[in-house]
């Protein structure tokens, strides 16, 4: 099934934070949602996972919250784990929109949670306190809680961010796995050079518009980088892709 919105506008007070986005995502894509810092990306994911009132229309908010949650994993930026319990038990949570016990997973469940700490290289971790770890795990513990979901979309903010180079590439890398399977990624991102390497397709965002939508190559252009992101870039189209270094501010006109 694809993720398609249409017309999604959000207004946040009297502010116009979301303004009239079309999207749609078809199993088998990792779609980078990229654009400086406010464009509205967090908004937008928000608004389509039904958490935040919007006008215009969502596949994924249309549908009663319990098949919700069993058709879109959400990993937001906000990393705060409250509660000091062990890492596969937080984990083990993904589960709950399965019917999932959390004291008697079936080993249905299990397999699902073992499968989501080693793709996050968190199950040497399973039994640490959760609220004890890095900044780095805490984030792949999240991931993992969310990959444990085995959901048809997944739909994470900025998750990369804090991770070191090793992790950053091996999560980009699970994601093109969902994919590969049939799955479907919407993923923010602000690393345009993991972006261009290893997202299927860009949406960028500005102000609150959609400004482009497509293959990396044909959004991270010399003149989209310039005029939406403030930068100039190394860029070289290669066999494998777009190559992208950010390299200075580009010139004000
Ligand atoms: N309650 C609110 N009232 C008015 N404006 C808001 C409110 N909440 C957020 N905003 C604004 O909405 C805009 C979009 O925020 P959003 O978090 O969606 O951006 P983003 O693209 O995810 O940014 P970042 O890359 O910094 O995470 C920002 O300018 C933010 O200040």
């Amino acid at each position: 099934m694809a993720f398609v919105c249409r017309d999604v506008t959000v207004n946040l007070g009297s502010t116009p934070v979301v303004k009239s986005v079309s999207l749609t995502i078809a199993p088998g894509e990792v779609v980078g949602l990229i654009g400086p810092n406010g464009a509205g990306k967090t908004t937008l994911m928000r608004a389509t996972l039904g958490l935040l009132p919007f006008s215009g229309s969502c596949s994924l908010a249309e549908m009663p919250a319990t098949s919700r949650a069993r058709y879109a994993a959400w990993l937001p930026q906000d990393r705060e784990i409250a509660w000091p319990i062990p890492v596969e038990a937080l984990v083990a949570l993904g589960r709950t929109p399965h019917g999932a016990s959390i004291s008697r997973l079936t080993r249905q469940d299990a397999e699902a949670v073992r499968r989501a700490l080693e793709k996050a290289d968190m199950w040497a971790f399973r039994d640490r306190i959760a609220t004890q770890l890095s900044g780095g795990e805490k984030a792949r513990v999240l991931l993992a809680r969310a990959l444990a979901q085995e959901t048809p979309m997944l739909l994470a903010d900025e998750p990369i961010a804090g991770l070191d180079p090793a992790h950053q590439i091996a999560t980009m890398e699970v994601f093109n796995t969902q994919a590969a399977d049939g799955r479907s990624v919407l993923v923010a991102l602000h690393d345009l050079g993991l972006a261009a390497r290893f997202c299927s397709r860009l949406v960028l965002m500005q102000a609150g518009r959609k400004v482009a939508d497509g293959r990396p190559e044909d959004v991270l252009t010399a003149h989209n980088l310039a005029e939406v992101f403030g930068i100039d870039a190394y860029r070289v189209e290669t066999a494998d892709g777009l190559l992208l270094q950010p390299l200075k501010l580009a010139a004000k006109t």
